[in-house]
């Protein structure tokens, strides 16, 4: 479980202010506003959970409002239910209908999810127009009074309730940002590729969406007891874009943005009341500028200040203070196992006419590091996205210790000890050094979502236990003293390290480096290659491409040469380097003699 001074900071604090609030300002319009501040509070903390950790746009926010709005109202009617009921009630359809969007868009991103979302929002508020029957159209409909066993909650008693409600869900949604889901959810927006390789189900992670819409939904059965009228009206589209321009002017990811935004958003309306007309304007106006001149938001340009980045920045604070053991034996790989543990048959991969590989056969043994060379262009990149479910092989087969896993998505060959690093580079840019290397361990993690929202003491021994883990693997790359920094800001070199680092966490029995020391210095390189040197010598299986033969001829024990798609030929370094093949595909004479001799590079 979470600190006392947790428990006092994130709960206490804010339901002390809620509770206090009504003896300050002991007035019907303070009392309105303060619950129309908390009802859109948590709209817009569930919005930002969506575009703040995973970079998916919702502009159809409203239509689960109205969802939660409307089957809140009209189940605690006709049922007679107590409004807490009928409001979770009306929450989990919201969450259902989210769950459904987000199956319905599963490969769409960004401005594509915009869209159905906002197809989505639209046609909610269709159905509420014409449904008539049901929601009373443009007539309305009247809920229930917020009221449970025959009490009806006075003004500032509701007010504490929505209050208890938006705190509640704040210390959760804190929760998950600071724990495994914030961070997968994170790495999913940098990069879904890199996320799946290392075992992370694309699918089962666009649950976010349903979540987003729970706490929608629960805002728009708020909204209903609050207002006690409800008519299609209630439910446009400016709706969404209100919640959404609160999301973005406070910061889009970050703790204190959603007050921010949600403080921006409902006192505006108030000082513009003049202007009623002009209000989309006028939001719209203050959106543009928002992007131009705080790209991040009032708090993500805040947290940019020295001063500030402390308290306000996505940095976790307590990483810093998890005790790592620094004298711990270093992490142990699986054992290799001996003979051959991957067969690719004839694999073809076709690009319409362009064959960019082309019948390939190759076997790798157990234990060794097989090494993939060739020109620029001879199909080893596409040979690595096909071993690693990135492409689906447009013929042969892939046979992983006698299993058939041609057909297999990154996630499933990963979670079969498969992963890889990227020639370009793929690292998760938000999060820190060692949280890039924590994503590496997501199929170990045992914990549940439920068990991160309230972080139980279970969680907090597993998230210690894999900080020290994942230390572990940064300093067998040397990296231990950046455990802390943001990835994005190491040089190109160290950057290739995390991703070994990373994938290493995987566990994996095979380790398919692709380009590990593009783009190096040579002080890095040397680093790197002493790594390679390092994980063979632990036995652990590698298929390495590389251009620098010098890394190639030192350390494979196999190699094989592909060209325009083809295998050329394959066997030892000595095979390799005298094989006159070779030689003339990469271009003929003296220099090439030099280059597979390891003297030189290419690329
Ligand atoms: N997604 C794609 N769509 C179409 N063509 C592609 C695609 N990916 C690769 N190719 C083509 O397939 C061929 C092989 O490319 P690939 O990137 O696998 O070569 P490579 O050996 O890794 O080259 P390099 O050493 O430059 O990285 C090239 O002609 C490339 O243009």
């Amino acid at each position: 479980m979470r600190s006392l001074r947790w428990l006092i900071v994130q709960i206490g604090l804010p339901l002390a202010v809620i509770y206090a609030f009504p003896w300050v300002f002991n007035n019907g319009y303070y009392i309105h506003m303060a619950q129309t501040f908390l009802i859109t509070y948590i709209v817009i903390v569930g919005l930002n959970l969506l575009v703040g950790l995973s970079h998916q746009l919702s502009l159809g926010h409203v239509g689960f409002y109205a969802i939660g709005a409307y089957l809140t109202a009209i189940i605690g009617k006709t049922l007679g239910l107590n409004f807490f009921v009928s409001i979770l009630l009306g929450s989990l359809v919201a969450a259902a209908f989210g769950a459904v969007v987000a199956l319905l868009s599963l490969r769409s991103k960004g401005p594509y999810l915009a869209m159905v979302t906002i197809a989505f929002g639209e046609l909610i508020g269709i159905i509420s127009n014409r449904w008539i029957d049901v929601t009373g159209g443009p007539a309305g409909y009247f809920p229930n009074a917020a009221s449970f066993f025959g009490y009806t909650l006075q003004p500032y008693e509701y007010m504490w309730f929505i209050g208890l409600l938006a705190v509640l869900f704040t210390a959760g949604i804190s929760n998950i940002f600071k724990g495994r889901f914030g961070r997968t959810f994170t790495a999913l927006g940098n990069s879904e590729v890199a996320s799946e390789v290392l075992g992370v189900n694309v699918r089962g992670w666009k649950i976010l969406l349903a979540i987003s819409a729970f706490m929608a939904g629960a805002g728009g059965g708020l909204f209903a007891h609050q207002n006690g009228f409800i008519s299609s009206s209630s439910f446009e589209f400016h709706q969404s874009i209100l919640f959404i321009t609160g999301v973005i002017i406070g910061g889009a990811g970050t703790k204190w943005g959603p007050v921010v935004g949600t403080a921006i958003i409902v006192l505006l309306p108030q000082w513009f009341s003049k202007y009623v007309d002009y209000h989309l304007f006028i939001f719209g106006g203050i959106l543009l500028l928002c992007l131009l001149l705080l790209p991040n938001g009032v708090v993500g340009e805040l947290s940019k200040l020295p001063l500030l980045r402390k308290w306000l920045g996505r940095g976790d604070r307590n990483e810093r203070k998890l005790e790592l053991n620094k004298a711990a034996p270093l992490m142990e790989l699986p054992e290799a196992k001996d003979g051959t543990i991957l067969e690719l048959g004839k694999i073809r991969m076709q690009f319409g006419g362009l064959k960019a590989v082309d019948d390939v056969d190759i076997e790798i043994k157990g234990g060794t590091v097989h090494g993939i060379i060739g020109p620029n262009g001879s199909g080893k990149s596409t040979m690595v996205n096909v071993l690693s479910g990135v492409y689906m092989p447009t013929g042969g087969s892939i046979v992983w210790q006698g299993k058939n896993i041609t057909k297999f998505a990154p996630h499933q060959i990963a979670k079969h000890g498969i992963t890889r690093t990227f020639q370009n580079l793929q690292l998760f840019n938000e999060l820190t050094v060692i949280q890039n290397v924590l994503i590496g361990f997501h199929r170990h993690f045992r914990s549940g979502f439920l068990a991160n929202l309230v972080h139980t003491a279970k969680v907090s021994r597993e998230e210690k236990e894999f900080y020290n883990k994942a230390y572990d693997l940064l300093r067998i790359v040397g990296l231990e003293d950046r455990a802390h920094e943001t990835a994005a800001d190491l040089s190109y070199g160290e950057q290739r390290l995390v991703e070994v680092a990373r994938g290493l966490a995987l566990q994996p029995s095979l380790l398919i480096l692709d380009e590990p020391a593009a783009g190096a210095s040579n002080v890095e390189i040397d680093k790197i290659n002493d790594v390679i040197r390092r994980l063979k010598k632990s036995g652990l299986s590698i298929i390495l491409v590389e251009h620098h033969m010098e890394i190639v001829m030192n350390i494979c024990d196999t190699i094989t040469v592909l060209d325009f798609g083809k295998k050329l030929c394959e066997g030892t370094p000595e095979f390799i380097q005298n094989h006159p093949k070779v030689i003339e595909a990469y271009l003929g004479g003296e220099e090439v003699n030099e280059l597979v001799r390891g003297k030189k590079s290419i690329g």
